[in-house]
Order: structure tokens, then C-alpha cells, then sequence
């Protein structure tokens, strides 16, 4: 537990004080990236490995000079599987999950996983894969076991996973447990099932979503606007639906009364809504300003046992500034509006801050022309050095998932 609300997690914003955070910090994952494969695993490039934990490492002592606690998300599951001795069981449910047909190459992957006597290492081999080179399997017994194909991998690897953002999301004192876009990265959420129900720390945390609901959401789509609303984008990663569906099951239960559900195009470059807005003080935000025009914006509020849906037709500004019950807001715009450098800024994920505090922000040190929009509207701005980690296409925000903020 972090702080004193007595709850283990404790979201009620996007710029409290930040006391405790969820990262991962990239492994071996990101070396069985290879050219075929990549759009696959959703990755632009192959980051150089031990560049990307160097640059990850800046991050995670930025945020604890800055007085955030950072947890690994590998130490949590493998603390969580000790402390409800369920490692078996989690092997099962994600050899249950890796596509492999049962059989040898089954069998022989299940006991080389329950061979580890480290569980951290053995969680870290889960989210590693297994090549086709690396496991022998002696008699063929079945016609899966015996087909070579080109195909180098036996087990895929996770290299998404340094984006905890994504595959569960705080809000609140809960949790949503999220059903991602991409199987690569479905796998991922059950690292979260397993903090979320076995963790002797996290495992009372209320949960608003399931992994296995039939409609998709991600975190970096949710972003928590303050304690009585929610902003959810509407994008390539998060279906319309989902939002009703995490609406209803917020309404009358939390302090929440309204999601604005913000609808963005449907692509890659703005895959969640974190990549093109986010809050960065009280009454500040950053924007991407290609989305500005077409943007789309609902306010879903509670209805019954259903949900009321209206459009809200007004400048984003006003939303904005209604929805915090303040005068008026600031959009910082990536790139200052310029089409060629917000487009360049923005796809190095220039508008994906971490707000560590009101006015307290981590971004990559990459972004030169945002970055200094930020400095001239008063933000404190930490820089670190993001190369190799943009080229899994998320920045600061991506790579954190806040546990515990200071209510404002
Ligand atoms: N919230 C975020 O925007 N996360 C970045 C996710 C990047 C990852 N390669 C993906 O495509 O899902």
C-alpha cells in the first residue's frame, strides 16, 4: 500500500502526485524480434536491447528521484505466483494460450517452464518465447510436432510488454483488466489477471472489465480526467462498445458519472488516445492537432440501468473546461501546430507525456519543438533519451501504468 487512503490503488487523475507505478523494463523479448514478423508483433524496427534497458532505466530513476515508487511488473507476477503458490496453474493457462497444439513440444515447453527453481526467471521466459531451435523434442508423436515450416517461433514473444499502459488500466480504486486489439498483446493481460487476483497486495483491487469480455479496450485509451470523469478514446484499439460496457459497470458503484468518449481515426499513428492527448496540469493539456478537426466527442452518462449518449457539439476547450468544472483551458499543441513537425513529433510520441505531478512531466528528449512549448507554458519538463524505445512506437505514458496517485 502506498500512501494512507488505505486502498491499494488510488486513480483518481492524471496529474496527482505520483507515489507508485507498474513498469516493465524490456528483456529478451525484444531480441526474438525479426523483419518478417514485425508488423505481426506490432513493432516499426528491432530496438538494440541493451540501448533500450539503459534508456529505461533513465526513466525509472527520473521517477524515483522524483519520489515515485517503481514496481516491476516481472517481480510482481512472479511475487504474486510464489505467494499463492499457482505457478503450475498459471503455466497451464498460458501454454493454454500460446496457440500450441498438446503434444510433445507442448509437454516438453510445460516442464522446462516448472524446471525453472527461480520463478522470476521463469516469468521472464514466458514473455521471452521459445524458438524453434531451442527445444528438442526426441520422438515426433503427433503430425504438429513433426512440421518444420518457416516460421522461427514455437512460442511468439511479448515485446509489447514495456507498455503497461496498456494491458490493464487503474481507475479509480479498481482495475480493468483489459481485451486488447492484437493476439500478440492479448497474451499480455494475463500477467495482469494474475497481479490483479493472486498479488497479496493487489489482489482485493475491484475489477471493472474482464480479459475475456468480446469487446476490445486498451489503456492507453483511458485516460482519467478527474474523479467523477472518465476520457476514452474511440480508436484502432478500443470498440465503442467497450465503453458502454465499462460505463455501466462504473455507474452508481464509483464516484464516476460520465465517460467522454473522444472518437479518433482509426490508425496506427494514432492507435490510442494517449498518443495524441494528454493532461499535463490542471488545466492543461497536449494535442496532437491533426485530430482536432474531425474530432468527435460523446458524453455517455448514466441512465437507469442503461446509458444516456449525447453529443457534445462545442470546442474542445469548453468540453474540457466543463467537464473539470474550471474557466478555461490550454491545448499545447505537438510539433506548435506546424503540419511537418507535429507529424514527426507526434509519431516519435511527442504528445505522450507522463505527468508526474501537476506541471510535472517525463518525455523523450527527442522532441525538441514540443518539448520547449511545454517549458514556455509553464510545465517542468524531465527529458530522457528514447531511441531505441520509441521503436515500439509508445513513449513515457505507454511505459507506465500509475498505481497510486495523491488525490488533487
Ligand atoms: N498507450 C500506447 O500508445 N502504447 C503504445 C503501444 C505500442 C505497441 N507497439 C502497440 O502497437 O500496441
Amino acid at each position: 500500500m502506498a500512501a494512507n487512503t488505505g486502498q491499494a490503488v488510488n486513480i483518481f487523475s492524471e496529474i496527482g502526485k505520483l507515489k507508485q507505478v507498474i513498469v516493465h523494463r524490456p528483456g529478451r523479448e525484444l531480441e526474438n524480434l525479426v523483419p518478417d514478423y514485425l508488423d505481426r508483433l506490432l513493432f516499426d524496427d528491432i530496438p538494440f536491447l541493451e540501448a533500450a534497458q539503459k534508456e529505461h532505466d533513465e526513466f525509472a530513476k527520473i521517477l524515483e528521484d522524483n519520489g515515485v515508487e517503481v514496481l516491476y511488473l516481472e517481480r510482481l507476477v512472479t511475487e504474486a505466483l510464489d505467494a499463492a503458490d499457482v505457478k503450475e496453474q498459471f503455466v497451464d493457462e498460458w501454454l493454454a494460450e500460446t496457440g500450441l497444439a498438446k503434444g510433445a513440444t507442448y509437454e516438453a515447453i510445460r516442464q522446462d517452464l516448472l524446471n525453472y527453481d527461480d520463478t522470476f526467471e521463469m516469468v521472464l521466459k514466458t514473455m521471452e518465447g521459445y524458438t524453434k531451435t531451442e527445444v528438442e523434442v526426441s520422438d515426433s508423436v503427433s503430425l504438429a510436432d513433426s512440421i518444420s515450416g518457416d516460421y522461427p517461433f514455437l512460442v511468439d514473444p511479448m515485446p509489447n510488454l514495456y507498455f503497461t499502459r496498456d494491458p490493464f488500466a487503474t481507475i479509480g480504486n479498481g482495475v480493468s483488466i483489459n481485451h486488447m486489439y492484437a493476439e500478440t498483446r492479448n497474451r499480455e493481460t494475463l500477467y495482469g489477471k494474475y497481479i490483479f487476483d493472486f498479488h497479496p497486495n493487489f489482489k482485493d483491487t475491484e475489477t471493472y472489465y474482464k480479459r475475456d469480455a468480446e469487446t476490445r479496450i486498451e489503456g492507453g485509451d483511458i485516460l482519467i480526467l478527474s474523479e467523477k470523469t472518465l476520457a476514452i478514446g474511440i480508436s484502432q484499439r478500443t470498440d465503442a462498445r467497450s465503453i458502454e460496457t465499462l460505463a455501466k459497470n462504473i455507474f452508481g458503484t464509483t464516484s464516476y458519472d460520465e465517460v467522454l468518449a473522444f472518437s479518433i481515426a482509426e490508425n496506427r499513428k494514432f492507435m490510442h488516445l494517449d498518443t495524441v492527448f494528454t493532461m499535463v496540469d490542471y488545466d492543461k493539456f497536449t494535442i496532437h492537432p491533426e485530430i482536432e478537426g474531425d474530432l468527435q466527442v460523446f458524453s455517455v452518462t448514466k441512465d437507469g440501468e442503461g446509458v444516456k449518449i449525447e453529443e457534445k457539439v462545442d470546442t474542445l476547450e469548453n468540453i474540457l473546461a466543463e467537464a473539470l468544472e474550471i474557466e478555461k483551458v490550454e491545448l499545447i499543441r505537438c510539433g506548435g501546430g506546424d503540419p511537418v513537425i507535429a507529424a514527426r513529433e507526434q509519431w516519435n510520441d511527442g504528445s505522450n507525456t507522463l505527468t508526474i505531478a501537476p506541471g510535472v512531466v517525463i518525455v523523450y528528449n527527442r522532441n525538441t519543438v514540443t518539448n520547449k512549448l511545454l517549458r514556455e507554458a509553464g510545465i517542468t519538463v524531465h527529458e530522457f533519451d528514447g531511441s531505441e524505445l520509441v521503436r515500439g512506437r509508445g513513449g513515457p505514458r505507454c511505459m507506465s501504468m500509475p498505481v497510486y496517485r495523491e488525490n488533487i
